[in-house]
């Protein structure tokens, strides 16, 4: 065994790597949010009187800032209610319960989940085998006994999808001793439109949107992180500046600018180099933007990976925008190579609708008037090469590279 450590703790570059930890690090001042955080909180503020919120809907793309400011407001309101508290005035019971719905696909998941994070650990009850009405009822019984204000919060509550009920049912409680506030949020601005009409109106009693970030922005928010997290001499404003310009062309999303400047962080410290450089910036762009890729693409059904994979065939070979009947062809052959049966041309749709929420590729809904009616074309969002490469490095579908030569 060698004897030299293949360790290398020597550090030029981070004083502090964790605080380019996307999820663990929240900043203690929010970059250009002052007015999504005064609407927030003005829709909170009636619970520091001990009277009911108003439910609150959140809504922007991914990493526009909405779970930290979130965090930021619940943090405040906590910290708030403890004064309140400590003063003598009367008491205000506040319970707060925060939960991401990411892998809860239902309202009956939600429930049973709140249900859970309520209950102490002997008294949980199984995601099964129960029937919706005891599980709700259980839940309402739950929280009646926690009694005061109790503010759930639902990050990505958009994978509930159709079955609104839990925000229906947490947003008009009619519970003795507990008053209940829902806050909502998601980058589906399409769940918003397809909710039911009477869980609209009590869910979004107050609306909030978070805009995508421009460029100066998010060159602001690289700039508090690099002061906490770089040492002074291992940056400049160039590649500061590069990184946030990419992220702003992209989606404008916080996550990926920081999750740039990490990137080229690592990669200068990798070749010891003493400070990152745009080199460094452009190198890091091209891995995060793989690594993004491909876990999208792991996470989409088998079905929603031939979608795409035919998105790409079509963009190679040049036929993009494309519409849903000619993508169905290049979907049925891809299907074919892997010996399934294409789904409907509706469930094609309803794939592709999935792959632009993720941001892989555009929907764009056409209306060719009354001869041509109205019809979705489709455009890949991403570098073909991006995708190809991902479908490479993934076992997941395996990409027969011939097929996007070859005539279908
Ligand atoms: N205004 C801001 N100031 C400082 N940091 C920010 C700001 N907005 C976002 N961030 C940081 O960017 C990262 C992504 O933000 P966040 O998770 O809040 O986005 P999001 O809108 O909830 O995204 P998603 O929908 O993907 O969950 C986090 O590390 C967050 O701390």
């Amino acid at each position: 065994m060698s004897r030299k450590s293949p360790f290398n703790t020597a550090q030029n570059i981070f004083t502090d790597r964790d605080v380019f930890d996307v999820e663990g690090f929240q900043p203690k001042e929010l970059i250009e949010r002052d007015e999504q955080i005064n609407e927030y909180a003005s829709a909170l503020e009636p619970v520091l009187n001990g009277w009911r919120p108003n439910n609150i809907f959140i809504y922007g793309k991914t990493g526009t800032g909405k779970t930290a400011t979130t965090r930021y407001m619940l943090d405040w309101l906590r910290r708030d209610i403890e004064d309140h508290n400590e003063a003598g005035d009367d008491e205000i019971d506040l319970s707060i319960v925060y939960l991401n719905c990411e892998a809860l696909t239902s309202s009956y998941q939600v429930a049973v989940e709140l249900l859970n994070e309520l209950r102490d650990e002997h008294e949980q009850v199984a995601t099964r085998g129960h029937a919706p009405s005891d599980i709700y009822n259980w839940l309402f019984e739950e929280l009646d006994e926690i009694g005061g204000v109790v503010l759930t919060v639902l990050d990505e509550v958009d994978n509930v999808g159709d079955d609104d009920t839990i925000l229906y049912k947490l947003s008009r409680p009619e519970i003795e001793n507990a008053t209940l506030g829902v806050v909502g949020i998601s980058n589906d601005f399409s769940f918003r439109d397809d909710l039911s009409a009477k869980v609209k109106d009590s869910l979004c009693e107050k609306e909030i949107l978070f805009p995508a970030y421009g460029s100066e922005e998010l060159r602001e928010i690289l700039f508090q992180r690099a002061e906490k997290g770089l040492h002074a001499d291992a940056y400049d404003t160039a590649p500061v500046a590069l990184s946030a310009a990419y992220a702003a062309q992209d989606k404008g999303s916080a996550r990926q600018a920081i999750d740039i400047l990490r990137e080229a962080g690592d990669i200068a410290r990798r070749e010891d180099a003493d400070e990152i450089t745009e080199e460094h910036v452009e190198e890091a762009k091209g891995v995060v933007e793989r690594g993004r890729v491909s876990e999208m693409i792991q996470g989409l059904s088998p079905h929603g990976q031939y979608a795409l994979h035919a998105l790409a065939i079509a963009e190679r070979r040049d036929e993009t925008p494309i519409r849903t009947k000619d993508l169905y062809e290049f979907y049925g052959s891809i299907c074919n190579q892997h010996a399934t049966d294409p789904l409907s041309a509706r469930a094609l749709r309803d794939h592709m609708s999935e792959i632009d929420l993720i941001g892989l590729a555009t929907v764009d809904k056409k209306n060719a008037g009354r001869a041509g009616g109205k019809y979705k074309q489709y455009d890949l969002d991403v570098k073909v090469d991006r995708v190809v490469e991902a479908f490479a490095e993934t076992d997941a579908v395996e990409v027969d590279e011939t097929s996007y030569q070859s005539t279908l």
